[in-house]
């Protein structure tokens, strides 16, 4: 190590005197960010170790990007929150780049760029730190860690089935049922339905979406306005607005007829839902439109039923997104699963692991001149694949006990002197007190 004065170790060179003037620093993170000490890192490795479980099983590959991309992979015109929230800036060399806000942008990104050489369909998963720049006055995060699954050129409705499976399956890891959550699941090929006969430009469906998806948080006379906005006569406002009350598949069917591919996915979806074997998770529900521009067919967002919470995950088709930027269209879906409100959600349920840190073994020397000898023995335990926490100065063994307890430490190894002679060591189980010596070969 270093000292101060740049010397290599052995004697430090005096440390300067902390004189009055030294400023303290902040020591909290960023606002609207977070630290991960020990504890709570257990517990994000605990849920990011469940998605990638999940992941795996479900046949995904996992693939990352940086967490800062052009701006331009982001400056969709459709009025979205997450670009009035984008956390962008100019970097030294005058160019235009912003913090990721979502992931499916960045794996587009890298499908396009791969091109041929990659094969159809692609099943690639990401979890991924997300940024946006909110005015703190909400007092909300700006951070926070996404998992996202994506399946990349499969038209039909299996691919959405096959993305709800694996959320039900994360959530059945974990111990959330369908009594605590489900999903919402509809169609945009319902506004699009109905909008047709009103001859609205393409370009405008992604903002007529963005606007509906607010629904539940502004005044129904504000999405009017809004919409009107955008072009829509009154008639056209009336109609989306009504349609999106309607309860059932069947009410539905009455309203757009049953030859729209709406109905008809929709139809699958459930169906295929029942063969999943998570029927019970779903319902239909009109409303739903999810806030992202891209999004074209099957749309689902998870919820918990006490209605607390805000949505757990969502998700949906995007079948034009590669085009956007100036690539062959591909038909993609996928969903977002943020790492906040679950906690929160598990918070709630009881359902938060415990999770005290494990250690198998504390290795403390009796006397300062055996300090080697306990490194000899740390060493041997780990090439056995043991974890050993290894007491580096000399300590009473109060501090040595009080250390393993709070470690949960499941031996204390103790080297001395007359056993070391004798090539002993002595072994104490902590859970039982059970006391021993073992030679330091049998060490296992
Ligand atoms: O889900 C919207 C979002 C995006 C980035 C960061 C945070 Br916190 N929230």
């Amino acid at each position: 190590t270093e000292s101060p004065s740049g010397g290599r170790s052995g004697a430090l060179s005096p440390r300067p005197p902390v004189t009055g003037d030294v400023k303290k620093i902040d020591v909290n993170p960023p606002k609207g960010t977070r630290d991960f000490p020990p504890e709570d890192m257990r517990l994000r490795n605990w849920l990011f170790n469940n998605f990638k479980e999940v992941s795996r099983l479900y046949g995904f590959e996992e693939v990352d990007f940086p967490v800062l991309e052009s701006e331009a992979l982001f400056t969709r015109k459709a009025g979205e929150e997450i670009k009035d929230q984008l956390y962008c800036f100019e970097d030294r060399g005058n160019r235009r780049v912003a913090l990721r806000p979502e992931l499916t942008p960045s794996l587009a990104r890298l499908v396009i760029q791969k091109g041929k050489s990659v094969s159809l369909p692609l099943k690639w998963f990401t979890v991924g730190q997300c940024w946006r720049y909110e005015r703190m006055t909400r007092g909300r995060r700006r951070e926070h860690y996404q998992w996202n699954m994506d399946i990349i050129g499969v038209p039909g409705v299996m691919a959405e089935a096959e993305l709800i499976s694996s959320i039900v399956t994360f959530f059945k890891r974990i111990g959330i049922t369908e009594s605590d959550v489900g999903f919402k699941v509809s169609s945009r090929k319902v506004l699009q339905e109905v909008l047709k006969s009103y001859s609205i430009p393409e370009n405008m469906f992604g903002k007529v979406c963005v606007i509906i998806d607010k629904i539940e948080k502004i005044p129904v006379d504000e999405i009017k306005k809004e919409l009107k906005v955008v072009g829509l006569s009154q008639e056209a406002v009336q109609d989306l607005l009504q349609v999106l009350s309607v309860k059932s598949l069947t009410e539905l069917e009455e309203r757009l007829g049953g030859s729209g591919e709406a109905i008809a996915d929709l139809k699958q979806l459930f169906s295929l839902a029942e063969k999943f074997g998570y029927s019970k998770w779903l319902q239909f529900d009109a409303s739903v439109v999810r806030g992202l521009a891209y999004y074209t067919g099957v749309v689902f967002e998870g919820f918990d039923r006490e209605g607390k919470l805000r949505a757990i995950c969502g998700g949906g088709r995007y079948d034009h997104l590669f085009s956007t930027f100036g690539a062959e269209d591909i038909p993609a879906c996928g969903f977002g699963f943020g790492d906040a409100v679950i906690v929160e959600l598990l918070r709630e349920k009881g359902l938060l692991p415990e999770l005290g840190q494990q250690i198998d073994n504390l290795v403390c020397a009796l006397d300062e001149e055996l300090q080697g000898y306990a490194a000899t023995a740390a060493n041997m335990l780990r090439e056995k694949g043991q974890s050993v926490d290894l007491v580096l100065e000399s300590k009473p063994l109060k501090w040595v006990f009080k250390r393993a307890a709070r470690t949960n430490a499941e031996r204390l190894i103790l080297v001395g002197k007359s056993e070391w002679q004798r090539g002993m060591v002595g072994v104490k189980v902590l859970s039982t007190g059970e006391q021993y010596e073992v030679k330091l070969d049998d060490l296992n």
